[in-house]
């Protein structure tokens, strides 16, 4: 059964005095077991200040995270994560940057063997394993991080903006990817965008957030079919969601 993360008035205010800065909260969120669960929000609202909260690689100002009841106080390893800057190392291979995860948890690469293979043929890196990463393309390098945090089947996965910097069609196709793990394996994930259709996508619910510091404005469920594809994309109900968003942030004067 995949996490579920709790967030009780948590808040976060970087440095003291006048140079004080409140970047997020006070915010209570529960991510439900097997959800995805997007933060969408304006640049600085906090969010990946959030992620590394939830992460327990940022002591909270106030308030709490819990993952299954249990209390977040040091960095948790037994989750995925994945940044907009991908954490391959240029001197390892495909295969030698994945197992790199497992070496660092204290697991066995060898044993791992074929879950690897199978994890770089289901985001299209099969023949791959064996090239270094600047062999790849942008996209393929974050297919290969990908990978990197799903090898040791984590239940909770953490994205701050995974395909940030990727252009619009290869975007697209690792949207597709990151769909399929999604609906197999069904974990607990957490996924930061600026990009509102990339959020109703993806969602089983988008949670807006204000401007810093972040609050939560809204937490919209997307009733759409799985899985979404384009098809799903070119719907009323798809347009709907998008337009409602849409409206919140123009409203706050950040579109
Ligand atoms: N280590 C830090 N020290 C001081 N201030 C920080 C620190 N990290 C973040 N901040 C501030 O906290 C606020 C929230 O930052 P954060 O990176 O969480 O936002 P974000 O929503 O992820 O932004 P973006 O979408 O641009 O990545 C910003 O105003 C930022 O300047």
């Amino acid at each position: 059964m995949a996490a579920t993360i709790e967030i009780r008035a948590l808040a976060k205010t970087f440095g003291s005095g006048a140079q004080a800065v409140h970047a997020f909260g006070p915010v209570d969120l529960t991510i439900p077991s097997g959800g995805f669960v997007s933060l969408l929000g304006p640049s600085g609202c906090g969010k990946s200040t959030l992620m590394l909260m939830i992460a327990g690689l940022l002591d909270a100002s106030e308030g709490e995270v819990r993952v299954d009841g249990r209390r977040v106080e040091t960095p948790q390893t037994d989750i995925g994560i994945m940044f907009q800057d991908n954490t391959l190392v240029p001197w390892r291979t495909v295969e030698g940057n994945v197992a790199l995860q497992l070496e660092l948890r204290g697991l066995d690469p060898a044993a791992y063997g074929a879950r690897i293979r199978e994890l770089l043929r289901s985001v299209r890196l099969e023949g791959f394993g064996a090239r270094y990463p600047h062999e790849l393309s942008g996209g393929m390098q974050q297919r290969a991080a990908f990978c990197q945090a799903l090898v040791h089947d984590p239940d909770t996965l953490l994205f701050d903006e995974p395909l940030g910097k990727l252009d619009a069609m290869t975007r697209e196709g690792i949207r597709g990817d990151l769909q399929a793990l999604w609906m197999k394996r069904r974990p607990t994930v957490v996924f930061v965008t600026h990009s509102i259709e990339e959020a109703v996508q993806l969602s089983s619910t988008v949670c807006v957030i204000t401007p810093r510091p972040g609050r939560i404005e809204r937490m919209i469920d997307i009733d759409l079919p799985w899985p979404r594809d384009l098809e799903v994309k070119a719907s009323p109900d798809f347009t709907r969601h998008v337009h409602t968003i849409q409206g919140i942030f123009r409203d706050y004067g950040v579109l």
